[in-house]
């Protein structure tokens, strides 16, 4: 079986005593994944991440972590192993990029100057090490505190919503460098986010709360399985009503029409080409073909109440 850096069994969790925040918890985030942990806000993942890193205090259950069980006597050996961006980083505008990374490598224990100017390179802010931070963008910061996690070499990284907020450049920086991250150093690297479309194009498993619960675990491939094959498409054409005869006509499976748009299922690529051409040969002018995301959907129908 695959070695599980991070593994809770039954954790729970309540702010209050009249709500249970964190409810049986079972995480299970192989070595060497990039797992997404995903849930519509307030959800927990917040919450969870700050019991994995011990700064809530659980009210039942176990967190292991590397296979050794999170407590007073093993935390410092395991945090020291992991590396974590939770929030916005806390960085000293007035200074540069150099001196922010000495400031956190005196926090930790025998952190090299080589290391500074190595997670510069990783982060892709070596062009920029000697700016102030005031003149960084905010992809920028996020990287450099990225660049502070990496500094003790962890093998775990922890990523509380990490694109929050960035543009789409910055989104993207921001996922190459973890897919690099994970495939150079064979990191494993967990991040929370609300966006299933970020964890689809980046991580490998995933995991989906709601109200505190896990309510699905397994391999990003195999959740897009669990959904079928089928393509949906959303199609806005000029003459809407005579399109869904000629489509339905072809009886390739559901056609339907809603606010002017018209929804057909296929059942593979090539089945988009004959609806086209179908809808041409009718001299219908077709302005707008969209894919529905089927993972969007049964994201949407597990974390819908
Ligand atoms: N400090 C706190 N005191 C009391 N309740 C809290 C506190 N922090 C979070 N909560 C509650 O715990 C639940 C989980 O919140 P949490 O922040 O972990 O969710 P989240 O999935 O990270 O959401 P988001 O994506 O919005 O950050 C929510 O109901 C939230 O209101």
């Amino acid at each position: 079986m695959n070695q599980l850096i991070v593994n809770t069994n039954n954790l729970n969790f309540s702010y209050n005593k009249s709500e249970q925040d964190i409810e049986n918890l079972e995480l299970k985030v192989p070595k060497g994944s990039i797992y997404g942990f995903l849930g519509p806000n307030g959800s927990g993942k917040s919450t969870t991440i700050r019991l994995l890193l011990g700064l809530l205090k659980k009210t039942s259950g176990t967190v292991v972590l590397f296979g050794e069980t999170f407590n007073n006597k093993t935390r410092l050996k395991i945090l020291d192993q992991v590396g974590a961006l939770i929030e916005n980083p806390s960085l000293y505008e007035h200074l540069d990029a150099v001196d922010n990374l000495r400031i956190a490598a005196n926090y930790r224990q025998n952190i090299s100057f080589t290391r500074i100017h190595e997670v510069l390179e990783i982060v892709k802010l070596t062009h920029a090490k000697n700016k102030k931070i005031k003149e960084y963008s905010l992809g920028m910061k996020q990287r450099l505190g990225l660049a502070m996690s990496l500094l003790s070499n962890p093998e775990l990284i922890i990523l509380d919503e990490p694109t929050n907020g960035l543009d789409p450049k910055g989104i993207i920086e921001m996922r190459t460098l973890i897919k690099d991250l994970n495939e150079t150093y064979g990191t494993t690297i967990f991040i929370s986010s609300h966006l299933l479309s970020e964890i689809e194009r980046t991580c490998t498993h995933v995991g989906i709360i709601r109200n505190g619960k896990m309510i699905y675990q397994d391999t990003v491939a195999s959740l897009k399985v669990s959904k079928g094959s089928n393509i949906k498409l959303d199609i806005e054409v000029d003459l809407p009503n005579e399109a869904l005869s000629v489509l339905k006509d072809l009886n390739m499976g559901n056609v339907a029409l809603l606010d002017d748009f018209l929804q057909i299922e296929v059942c593979s690529k090539e089945d988009i080409t004959k609806v086209i051409d179908v809808l041409r040969a009718s001299k219908i002018n077709i302005y707008q073909v969209t894919i529905k995301n089927n993972l969007e959907e049964l994201f949407l129908s597990l974390t819908e109440n």
